[in-house]
């Protein structure tokens, strides 16, 4: 059976290297190491160094030079690692010729993340879509895992060609179970989709409003969902704490019910076999009427991971969403020019701490403006005969209240615009 390997319980100490091709983005290329190393850490495996190396030129076979290779791998020998983690991505080949190599287990930044993302997965569809990206990530890998097989059996001779043929067939047996299995994770990803797009059609028949939270992993969306609504998500000082959308139904001030959905966290260098992957599951984002960006204001990277987030959002083309900017974690910032440069760079973002509970009622404010006039808060004056309209009122318009005035119904409700209009000519003075 084909499986994919679980590199997280095989390591115990890694390298993580970084190959940089210009030695002016040296700030980026520490900062990107110091996320690998948040990453590393979140898969419960110690790290050794962090090792930033330069390469005047993009080499084939190992990404770097030759001579810089066999450096790194004898760094990583020194250093006692049972894996090198490269932030940057490595061809399935060139993987290959790393492990060769430095004998050890050699992985990048996308493995990480999908293993985080497999660990993390908890409802089917999120699963289902970890099993399939990881899939299709490990099939063009999968010689690796054979190659001892060829090894063993050419007795240290580099393979001689019967033992060769039998590592080679159990590659091609599993290449053929790797993709049937492919192929049946989409027809059921496939069919749960179908689920969640049917259960999304019903609330658009409902009108309900709609907005989506998105940021950078661990900037406090789950807290904020929390705050907003009383619920109860996961919220941890982890990355990728949320992998399922979770939407939650919450009330604002003027008595708009909105709907609220929780997204996985967005982070730089997201490999795009993960984008795709929850392609779908973003898409109710994609949807939402307008998107509640929350930053983490306490951390320097602030702006940067506001432009990755909205990288990741163009590619799902949503870009140009309405959109409310929230400076999260207030809270933990003494420094008041940190705020103003930031509230400098983001005019008019709500000031919120998910956790204290502040800024929460500028939000929900905020969030009644974006709706506009969808819908809106009117009174009418009904003649009893219309039984339809009151009854239209009562299943499509949320009824604050009712009086009776001699033969009429006064009615004070709030309307979603596509009904309004055929309650115009009752509208009272
Ligand atoms: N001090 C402080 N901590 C906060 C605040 N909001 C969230 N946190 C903390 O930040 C961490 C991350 O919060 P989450 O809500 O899980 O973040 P997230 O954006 O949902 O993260 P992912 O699901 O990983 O993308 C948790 O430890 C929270 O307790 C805040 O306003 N102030
Ligand atoms: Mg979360």
């Amino acid at each position: 059976m084909f499986e994919v390997r679980e590199k997280p319980e095989m390591v115990e100490r890694a390298l993580l290297v970084r190959i940089s091709f210009d030695r002016r983005a040296q700030d980026d290329d520490i900062s990107l190491l110091e996320e690998l190393e948040e990453l590393v850490t979140t898969l419960g495996i110690g790290i050794a160094e962090l090792h930033l190396a330069h390469s005047r030129s993009m080499h084939k076979k190992y990404l770097c030079g030759t001579g810089k290779a066999a450096e790194i791998a004898e760094y990583a020998r020194a250093h006692e690692c049972d894996c090198i983690v490269f932030d940057n991505q490595l061809a399935p080949s060139q993987q290959r010729e790393w492990e060769e190599l430095s004998q050890i287990c050699v992985i990048d930044r996308e493995e990480v993340i999908l293993d985080i993302f497999a660990q993390r997965a908890q409802t089917k569809e999120a699963r289902l879509q970890v099993d399939l990206a990881r899939m299709q990530y490990a099939l063009p890998r999968m010689a690796r895992m054979w190659g001892h097989l060829d090894r063993e059996g050419g007795g240290g001779s580099g393979g001689s060609g019967a033992a060769r043929g039998m590592g080679e067939q159990q590659i091609e047996v599993d290449r053929r179970l790797a993709r049937k299995r492919i192929d049946r994770t989409k027809r059921e990803l496939e069919a749960v989709r179908t689920q969640r797009a049917t259960r999304r059609k019903d609330r658009e028949k409902n009108d309900t409003a709609h907005a989506a939270i998105v940021g950078y992993t661990n900037a406090g969306k789950s807290t904020l969902l929390n705050k907003l609504s009383g619920a109860d998500i996961l919220a941890k000082d982890m990355l990728f704490a949320t992998l399922d959308t979770t939407t939650r139904s919450i009330e604002l001030p003027d008595g708009q019910t909105l709907l609220l959905t929780d997204t996985v966290g967005f982070v730089r260098n997201l490999p795009h076999r993960l984008v795709e992957a929850f392609k779908a599951t973003l898409e109710e984002a994609v949807l939402a009427q307008f998107l509640i960006h929350v930053l983490d204001a306490s951390d320097p990277r602030a702006i940067e991971f506001f432009e990755t987030t909205m990288h990741v959002l163009g590619e799902l083309g949503a870009e140009d969403k309405p959109m409310i900017t929230v400076l999260n974690k207030v809270d933990t910032i003494e420094d008041d020019s940190i705020l103003a440069s930031l509230q400098d760079r983001f005019p008019n973002t709500i000031l919120v701490s998910a956790k204290q509970g502040i800024g929460i009622d500028e939000l929900q404010h905020k969030c009644s403006e974006m709706l506009g006039d969808r819908v809106r808060r009117r009174t009418y004056k009904i003649p009893q005969s219309r039984g339809d309209l009151t009854a239209l009122l009562h299943s499509e318009a949320k009824v604050i209240s009712t009086d009776y005035e001699g033969n009429d119904i006064i009615v004070n409700a709030i309307v979603p615009s596509i009904i309004a209009g055929r309650l115009d000519p009752f509208l009272s003075e």
